[in-house]
Formats: structure tokens, sequence, C-alpha cells
């Protein structure tokens, strides 16, 4: 599991390690670390142009030492300061390597002639967007076509939250130090990160509980249900799908085959009889209970391990006593899609409720649950609504979209490092509510199966595209492909 800490929790970390270290350690290891990095991006150190673009603070200062570090290779290297104030250690390190300032005049030319760009504008320090001088360089090294290394994180990202107003810099490699970053794995922030490389600087021991977590494949692999030699199929997990209607047929389909393909027990799809052929023709190992329309409650099947509702189900007053009944229940539910727009009218359904449950909205549905928050606040701070969510309804939220994100009252995040804009696609998420229902039936925690169903779901929208765009249904079938790679990761086979 990668981790990461807040800014405040990094401050308080590093306080306690630099008093037992000699003065300028920290930068020095962080520095070493970063130059590394750079030399790796670079074809040859000797002769190469390398551009630092130098903030007023500490992140400024690595960015000087690593420079230093680099010149005493043979790089050329050259200092663009975005204000009047640079780290002067730092800067008399590269003075006394070779390296040289430059002026405000010769910046544009410097940034574009490189063959790497260093960003050392800002890093945990940096507050709010970025000034005016440090946005016209971040905006210098996007066009110049050179490869990018942020230092810490890329200049104009919030490091807590990934959220960035105005001009960002692109970075192709991040390098961060102690520990991550939430908003390195949190979009917008995460797509101006790059590839995140790790520096460790000591600081592992001074650390509390992280503030968000990134899983592995073998993280995941450590959590997948497996059958063992008793198993039979109720004991593998029964989920109930309460999908689709005869509007959305797709839905059932979907969601239906998306819970098979993860592996569970027994499908038992539950809706009217029209839908119901419809799902029995693609998945025929699935059980159909027919529900007439207008008897939502009374014939819902008892023997259940956990349920999936809410997919293409409609939000006419039927689904909403079925939503309300199997909430009454005491079996693990995920509610998705419509049954979403449903509780935002009734929140107490959930608030009220102590058995296991599990949100899975979009943006747009997750604005229904939190009134007076427009779908773009979402976007923009994806990490703060889903945990807000999570807090205010007492349960698991996973917030899908461009990061997919989850939250529990009193636990670090997650979000999902396999995400792809390939899964923007309609029925995506039918098949991610199928497929982290069927997690669920097969006796994992809320969060265990949103965190393990999210991310099976983005690496099977990865295997299944071959340049051509993907569909829900290829989803499906590269489901278990997605499981294999986890469990070759996880040493499992
Ligand atoms: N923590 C650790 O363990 C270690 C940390 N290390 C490194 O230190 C970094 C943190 O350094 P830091 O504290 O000096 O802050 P930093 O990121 O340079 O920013 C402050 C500067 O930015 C300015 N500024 C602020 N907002 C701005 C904006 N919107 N737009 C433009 N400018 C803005 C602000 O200006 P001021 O407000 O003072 O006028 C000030 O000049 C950290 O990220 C890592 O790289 C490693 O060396 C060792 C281990
Ligand atoms: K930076």
């Amino acid at each position: 599991m990668r981790e990461a800490h807040t800014v405040d929790t990094v401050r308080r970390a590093e306080g306690a390690l630099m008093a037992r270290l000699p003065e300028g350690a920290l930068m020095r290891r962080a520095a070493a670390g970063l130059a590394a990095v750079a030399a790796r991006m670079l074809p040859r150190v000797y002769g190469a142009r390398v551009a630092l673009l130098v903030g007023g603070g500490d992140n400024g200062g690595d960015a000087l030492y690593a420079g230093a570090t680099l010149a005493r290779r043979g790089a050329a290297v050259r200092a663009v300061p975005a204000g009047p104030r640079v780290h002067e250690a730092g800067l008399a390190a590269l003075r006394a390597a070779g390296g040289r300032l430059v002026g405000a005049e010769e910046a544009e030319g410097e940034i574009s002639a490189a063959d790497l760009v260093i960003d050392g504008l800002v890093g945990i320090g940096g507050r709010g967007g970025l000034r005016a001088s440090h946005a016209v360089l971040a905006g210098y090294a996007t066009r110049s076509g050179a490869p990018v290394l942020a230092v810490d994180l890329p200049s104009g990202v919030d490091a807590d939250t990934g959220a960035v107003e105005g001009e960002a810099v692109h970075a192709d490699v991040t390098v961060t130090f102690g520990t991550h970053k939430p908003g390195l794995f949190v979009d917008p922030g995460a797509g101006h990160a790059g590839v995140v490389e790790f520096v460790d600087i000591g600081l592992g021991p001074e650390l509390p509980a992280p503030r968000l977590c990134a899983p592995r494949a073998d993280d995941i692999a450590a959590l997948l249900p497996r059958p063992g030699v008793e198993s039979d199929k109720y004991r593998r997990g029964v989920l109930a799908v309460a999908a689709g209607s005869g509007r959305y047929r797709g839905a059932a389909v979907l969601a239906v085959g998306g819970a098979l393909r993860a592996g569970v027990g027994m499908v038992r799809y539950i809706g009217q009889e029209s839908v119901a052929a419809e799902v029995i023709r693609h998945w025929p190992e699935a059980v159909a209970s027919v529900l007439e329309p207008t008897d939502p409650a009374g014939r819902l099947p008892t023997h259940v391990g956990a349920w999936v509702i809410g997919p293409g189900r409609g939000l006419h007053p039927a689904a909403e006593v079925e939503l309300e009944t199997v909430l009454a229940g005491d079996r693990p539910v995920l509610v998705d899609a419509d049954a979403i727009t449903l509780l935002g009218r009734r929140p107490h359904l959930v608030r009220d409720r102590t058995a296991p449950t599990l949100l899975t909205p979009h943006a747009g549905e997750l604005a229904r649950l939190l009134p007076g928050t427009e779908r773009d606040d979402i976007e923009a701070r994806r990490l703060e609504h889903a945990t807000r969510a999570a807090e205010e309804y007492g349960c698991t939220v996973l917030l899908k979209g461009s990061t997919t994100v989850i939250a529990e009252p009193g636990a670090p995040a997650v979000a999902n490092p396999t995400g792809t804009p390939l899964l923007a696609t309609a029925g995506s998420g039918d098949v991610l509510s199928g497929l982290s229902g069927a997690l669920l039936a097969g006796g994992l925690t809320p969060g265990a199966a949103a965190m393990c169903g999210a991310f099976l779901h983005g690496l099977a929208g990865r295997l299944a595209h071959d340049g051509a765009p993907v569909s829900a249904s290829d989803l499906i079938g590269a489901i278990p492909a997605a499981v294999r790679l986890v469990e070759e990761a996880g040493g499992r086979r």
C-alpha cells in the first residue's frame, strides 16, 4: 500500500526528525534522491542542459542542490528564479559547482532549450493557485517539450486535496519525499504528477496513520476471497441483484455479468419477467426471481449474502419501497445509481442503518446526497466530498470518476490507481456495481469490496483496450484476466 499524509502531518514528523539530525541533513537526502532520478531521465548527464525553476522556499532549495550535483557531473545547469528570493545555501552550492542564475529575459529561452526541466517552484508550502510570476514559468515548462521533473509535487497542485486553481506544472515524473502527498493520487492533481517516485528520507517512524492509501496489486490479492476445499455455492456467497427495468434492461445484464465474472457462488437476479428473461438469455448460470412491479417488497428473497440495488432500476414508487425494504434488512447492501437518487430524498434509510452499506455514486449523484454542493465542486475536490459523505451517512462511499476515491468514517481514504478514461462509458458503472457486490457477498467489508472492485474494474478496462474504444461488455470479458494478473502479483499462481 502506498501511503499519503497531509502537509500538517508531514510538518510535525519533519520537526521531530530534524530535532535529532544535523542541520540540513533532510534536504541533502531529498536532493540526492532527486538528482539520482534526474540523472536517470537524461540520456547522458555530461553535456546535458538542465533548467531549474526555483521558488523562494525549500522546494527551490532541493532543486538547487540537485542542480549542483548534476553540474558537478558535467551538466550545464541554469536556475530560473520565480522572484527575488532564492535558497541562499542552495544557490551557493550550485554556483560552486559551475551552474548559474539567469535573468527573466533569458528564462523562456533556457527553459525551451533544456533537455530536462526541474520544477522547484513550490512544494508543500504552496497556498492557493500559483502566483503570476510562477505561473508564467510553469507555462514555459509545459510548452518547452522537455521532460519535466517535479520536486515533491507539481507546483500548483494542492498537496492535501489534488485541487488545481489556474496554471499548474505538468510533470512527467514527480519525486516525492518522506511520504506521498494525497494530491499526487487524486485528480486533477494525479493527472499532473506523471510517474511518482518515492525517496525515503527517514520520516517513516515519525508518521501516524495515513490520510490516504493507494493499493498495489499484491494488496488486492491479499484481500480477494478464494474458494477453500469446503466451499459450496452458498458459502462462496449469494448476491441478489435488483437492477434494470423495462426501460433499462442492459443495466441488469451488465451488473449480473460483472458479478458472475468476479467469482461469486450464485447470482440471484430480481426483477420483472421480461428483464429476467433477458438476463437468463445472457447468463444462464444466474437464477432469476420474477418480481411484480406492483408488489415490490412482498417477494424479495431472504437467503441472500449481499445486495446490489439501483442500476437502471428507475425512480418510481415501487423502486422506493423496494429500496426501503432491502435497507431495512441486515445484509450488506451496495446502493448505486437510481437508488442513490432515491436515497437523496430519504437519507435516513442509510443513516439509521447499522448493517454494512456501500454507496457508489458518481459526482452528479453525490451532489444529490450533499444538498447545496454542485457537481463541479465535487469534481474539483473529490477526496474532501467523498469523506464528508461517508461521515454524514455513516457508511462507505465509493466516488466514481477521474480518480475513484473510497472513504469510510474514521479510516484512511483510498484512491484507486488503475482508473483510466476508457472506463467513462455507458454501463461501466453497472459492471462495477456487480463486481463490487460479488466481493461483498464473498465476505469482504464494504471498504475492501470497494477497493478491490475499483482496482479490478480499472485493470479490466486497461486489459480490454486494444486500441479501440472499450464497451461495458468488453470490461466484463476482461475481469478474469484482471483477477489473474492480481493473483500473479500476489504470488498466488
Ligand atoms: N517536509 C520535509 O520533510 C522535507 C521538505 N523538503 C522540501 O521542502 C519543501 C517545503 O519547503 P517550504 O516549507 O520552504 O515551502 P515551499 O514548498 O518551498 O513553498 C514556500 C515558498 O513558496 C511561496 N508560495 C506559497 N504559495 C505560493 C503560490 N501559490 N504561488 C507562488 N509561490 C507561493 C512562498 O512565498 P511566501 O508566501 O513566503 O511569500 C515561499 O517562498 C518540500 O515540498 C520539499 O521540497 C526537503 O528539502 C526535506 C524534507
Ligand atoms: K514543485
